[in-house]
């Protein structure tokens, strides 16, 4: 039996990628640093994957999985040394933290001479994720190793689309959307392309990565620091809200505007990949929630990602962002107190001004047209709270 070793046994874990793999035939490694996590999937032969929210409602059981805790570097590097598949789903940030595993089982695997084609994709929310693990990973490598890794090792990037919000059900059980795509960058692919089921492969992944940030997750962040400013608890409220819906609409727009400039778009196919998305979010039964979903604002208020780079492009092709604008103007009063960044956003507010936090979260100017805007709009949201 093929054999995947995957990082980060939660959402995205779990209920998409865990998912593919089973389906494909591959044994699961799940490799987390949550202990309770991984005393549950050993002491478990299997956990359920529920679809909601959709026409039909399938229910899937993924089995032949164990866990390791991440923090036993040697017991994760003996896996990775025969393994068929590494994936990862611990949040982009996180990656930092898995290098060292990588690395010693990348090493395990010089040292037993296996020639053996391996393949290492991050299924995070970032545009070219396993670029930056690939980076990590071979700054820690010597000349002779990355010789051989560029052989038999290949880094491909890859975009994952599918809403799954945390789970409360205390157990393995996932409920997810049915909707799903995963993109891999196949050019990038070193050997044979690993069969498996649901994963699509391009030759641009670039473009779809970031028509899926910078509509998807631009909207989600929208439709959350939008929402919890509004007092909704839920995307689902949240969207049902017309204003919210307009606004987050016409943001998707704007960034759209440049998307269809620069990956040729079909500017109808758009739209509607834009209101298939608003309709995604419409799902009841996911029970997603505002917090959850706009969590870590200063990464997601940071320079490249979901929210200022499409603002900053529209703006730089000739499209002014007022609505991104004001999802941007939503986020910096996003002051949820048990989430840290948003915390540490608040301070700087209180203690050096919104424009001076301004341009330390997003890098925008706040003497431009588009800094202007978020700031006009941040004044305008805080009276009306
Ligand atoms: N949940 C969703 O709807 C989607 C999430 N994503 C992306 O997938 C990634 C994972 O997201 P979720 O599954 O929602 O998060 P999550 O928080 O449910 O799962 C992440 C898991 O990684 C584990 N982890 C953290 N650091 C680790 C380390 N150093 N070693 C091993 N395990 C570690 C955590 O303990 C946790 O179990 C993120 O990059 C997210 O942006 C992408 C598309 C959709
Ligand atoms: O980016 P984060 O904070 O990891 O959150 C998970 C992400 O998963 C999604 O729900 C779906 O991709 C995003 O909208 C959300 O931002």
């Amino acid at each position: 039996m093929k054999k995947a070793v995957h990082f980060g046994a939660g959402n995205i874990g779990r209920g998409f990628i865990g998912l593919l793999l089973n389906l494909s035939g591959y044994e699961i490694v799940f490799i987390d640093v949550d202990q309770k996590l991984v005393s549950s999937i050993n002491s478990s032969d299997s956990y359920q994957v529920k679809e909601v929210g959709g026409d039909s409602e399938e229910e899937y059981t993924v089995d032949n999985i164990r866990a390791i805790n991440g923090t036993n570097i040697n017991e994760v590097a003996e896996e990775i040394k025969d393994a068929n598949l590494v994936t990862t789903a611990v949040g982009v940030s996180n990656l930092k933290f898995i290098t060292p595993a990588v690395v010693a089982g990348i090493e395990q695997r010089l040292e037993a001479c296996n020639t053996d084609y391996l393949n290492l994709i991050a299924c995070e929310n970032a545009v070219r994720a396993t670029s930056e693990l690939k980076e990590q990973v071979y700054e820690k490598l010597d000349t002779a190793q990355k010789k051989q890794v560029e052989k038999y090792i290949g880094f491909p990037d890859s975009a994952v689309d599918r809403i799954v919000p945390p789970q409360d059900n205390g157990g393995l059980e996932v409920e997810v959307e049915p909707f799903s795509e995963w993109i891999v960058d196949k050019t990038q692919i070193k050997g044979p392309i690993p069969d498996i089921e649901g994963m699509k492969l391009t030759t641009n992944l670039l473009a779809f990565v970031e028509r899926k940030i910078f509509t998807l997750n631009t909207g989600h962040a929208g439709t959350a620091y939008l929402g919890y400013h509004k007092g909704y608890n839920y995307i689902h409220e949240a969207i049902e809200d017309q204003e919210i819906e307009t606004i987050v609409k016409n943001a998707l727009l704007e960034s759209g505007s440049s998307l269809i400039k620069l990956y040729s778009f079909d500017e109808e196919a758009h739209k509607q990949y834009i209101n298939k998305i608003i309709k995604r979010f419409k799902n009841k039964a996911l029970n997603n929630s505002v917090i959850r979903v706009g969590r870590d604002p200063i990464r997601k208020l940071g320079p490249t990602d979901r929210l200022v780079k499409p603002a900053m492009r529209a703006f730089e092709n000739g499209t002014f962002p007022s609505n991104l604008c004001k999802c941007i103007a939503a986020g910096l009063l996003f002051d949820v107190g048990e989430d840290k960044t948003a915390k540490e956003i608040q301070t700087a507010i209180e203690e050096q001004g919104i424009e001076t936090t301004l341009t330390e979260i997003t890098g925008i100017n706040p003497k431009g047209d588009v800094g202007q805007e978020i700031i006009k709009k941040y004044y305008q949201l805080q009276e009306s709270k």
